[in-house]
């Protein structure tokens, strides 16, 4: 689903490359954790994918798509495939929780009704029936982020990249949050989550991949967070 093939990424700015000959593939329906020290090169690698970035040097798939020589019209249609959630939420303020969902869909052209069909079986999945008509000022940060996740996966994507999902969570509601993440996993969707959080790793007992200055030093089928 995803591939990396010798990807090296130097930015004009920095002296060493933020990625450095990575190659790695993660299976369709895999879920893998993706660590490493502040610098290491998560958030260079979710870039690529989306085409956010181009590599310097290597070649990148996310399902069909051979993104590094996709044309730009096709970067939507890329982008479309791939849901994506962040630490910090980045929800609409103005919009109400069901609101934030279907905007997702309004953007790539659905019809009203279908939106209407689909927002509350989604907000059910994440566990948010009855919070449809929330503002999200009227959320904790767990609910907040199951309306991320919501408007990340209504769409069906391939992929879902979670950066530091749980970096603003508590434990208990960070392990909430990742078990939605898990249940998302299990309908088929392929998943990888940038994490510090080496409790949740640990319990998850899923794929490692470990960065380090832009190397891919460690992949482990079923690892922990590491030593130390
Ligand atoms: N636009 C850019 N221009 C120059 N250097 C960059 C740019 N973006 C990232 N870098 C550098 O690339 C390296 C990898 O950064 P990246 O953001 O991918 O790390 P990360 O593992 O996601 O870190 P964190 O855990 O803090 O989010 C760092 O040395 C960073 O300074």
């Amino acid at each position: 689903m995803i591939k990396l093939e010798k990807v090296t990424k130097q930015y004009k700015a920095s002296t060493r490359p933020a990625l450095s000959n990575v190659s790695l593939e993660v299976g369709k329906g895999e879920f893998a954790f993706l660590i490493g020290p502040s610098g290491s090169g998560k958030s260079t690698f979710f870039r690529m994918l989306l085409k956010e970035d181009k590599p310097t040097s290597g070649d990148i798939w996310v399902g069909d798509f051979h993104v590094n020589t996709l044309r730009a019209r096709q970067v939507p249609k890329l982008r479309q495939s791939i849901g994506c959630v962040f630490q910090d939420f980045r929800l609409l303020q103005q919009k109400s929780v069901a609101e934030n969902v279907a905007f997702a869909l309004e953007v790539i052209g659905k019809p009203a009704n279908t939106i209407n069909q689909i927002v509350p079986d989604v907000l059910e999945y994440v566990g948010l029936g009855g919070k449809a008509d929330r503002m999200p000022g009227e959320l904790s940060g767990g609910e907040m982020q199951r309306v991320a996740i919501a408007r990340a996966i209504v769409n069906r994507p391939l992929v879902l990249l979670a950066d530091e999902p749980t970096g603003n969570l508590d434990p208990i509601t960070s392990q909430e949050i990742v078990e939605v993440l898990d249940r998302v996993n299990r309908r088929g969707t392929t998943v990888v989550m940038a994490t510090h959080d080496r409790q949740i790793v640990d319990a998850m007992r899923r794929r490692v991949l470990e960065f380090d200055n832009g190397h891919l030093v460690r992949d482990d089928k079923h690892g922990v967070y590491g030593i130390g």
